[in-house]
């Protein structure tokens, strides 16, 4: 079954994310988990406490992508960027969005935006990822996505939270469930809400609550890469 996409651009237009249900299947997701122990698949591993991003650890993957990992990428990207070019309008971006990934890719690669960006996080007892916004260089996708790798039964705490950031208002968090396999859709940096006289600009950040037991395993999907 296809998710919704027209139902998910609308969700993530009005709140800044949605859920899209099963984008991979459970197989599929344990052998991604399974394959952050072959370290030939990726170009760096991340210890977050050195860089006081939380506790817990990453790795970006290096091209070529695993198959699965690509295919999602480049599947989910056509989706979403007619959303993109809608926000990048109304927050007055000069830039808009091309309707593959692969020339999108093209224009971050010019930029100098060359290293891949998707992602395996790794975390256990205690670990965390404090609140942040991935942004790699000048030229950033307004819209990311993280899959839940694990089965939820196999880990307490560890829950997705987002938070929005606007002027004159005090911070709104949400805390997002998600079985595995299951995607979180959501806004990087900003996104704009209907103001009085046009559109304001509303800022969130994401991150992960602390695990109290077992290990959960994530994907992230960025789709700019990193300078
Ligand atoms: O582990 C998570 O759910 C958060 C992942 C994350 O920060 C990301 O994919 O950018
Ligand atoms: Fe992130």
């Amino acid at each position: 079954m296809s998710p919704d996409w027209e139902a998910i651009r609308r969700r993530i237009d009005e709140r800044g994310f949605a859920v899209a249900p099963a984008m991979l299947d459970a197989g599929t997701c344990a052998a991604i988990a399974a394959g952050y122990a072959d370290d030939g698949l990726y170009r760096s591993r991340v210890v977050m406490r050195r860089h006081s991003f939380g506790e817990g650890e990453y790795k970006y993957f290096s091209y070529p992508l695993p198959a699965p990992v690509q295919r999602l990428r480049e599947s989910v990207y056509p989706e979403l960027a007619p959303l993109a070019n809608l926000w990048a309008e109304r927050l007055g971006w000069d830039s808009r969005f091309p309707a593959a990934h692969a020339d999108y890719l093209e224009q971050c690669h010019a930029a100098g935006q060359t290293r891949p960006t998707p992602l395996v996080l790794s975390y256990g007892p205690g670990d965390y990822n404090r609140l942040h916004q991935d942004l790699y260089g000048d030229l950033h996708f307004p819209v990311q996505m993280a899959v839940l790798l694990t089965d939820p039964a196999e880990f307490e705490g560890g829950e997705f939270v987002l938070t929005e950031t606007q002027a004159r208002k005090q911070n709104r968090a949400e805390v997002i469930s998600l079985r595995q396999g299951d995607a979180v859709l959501f806004a990087v940096n900003q996104r704009p809400v209907a103001s009085k006289n046009g559109y304001s600009r509303v800022t969130m950040r994401h991150g992960v609550s602390t695990v109290r037991s077992g290990h959960r395993r994530t994907l992230g999907v960025i789709f700019h890469d990193a300078r």
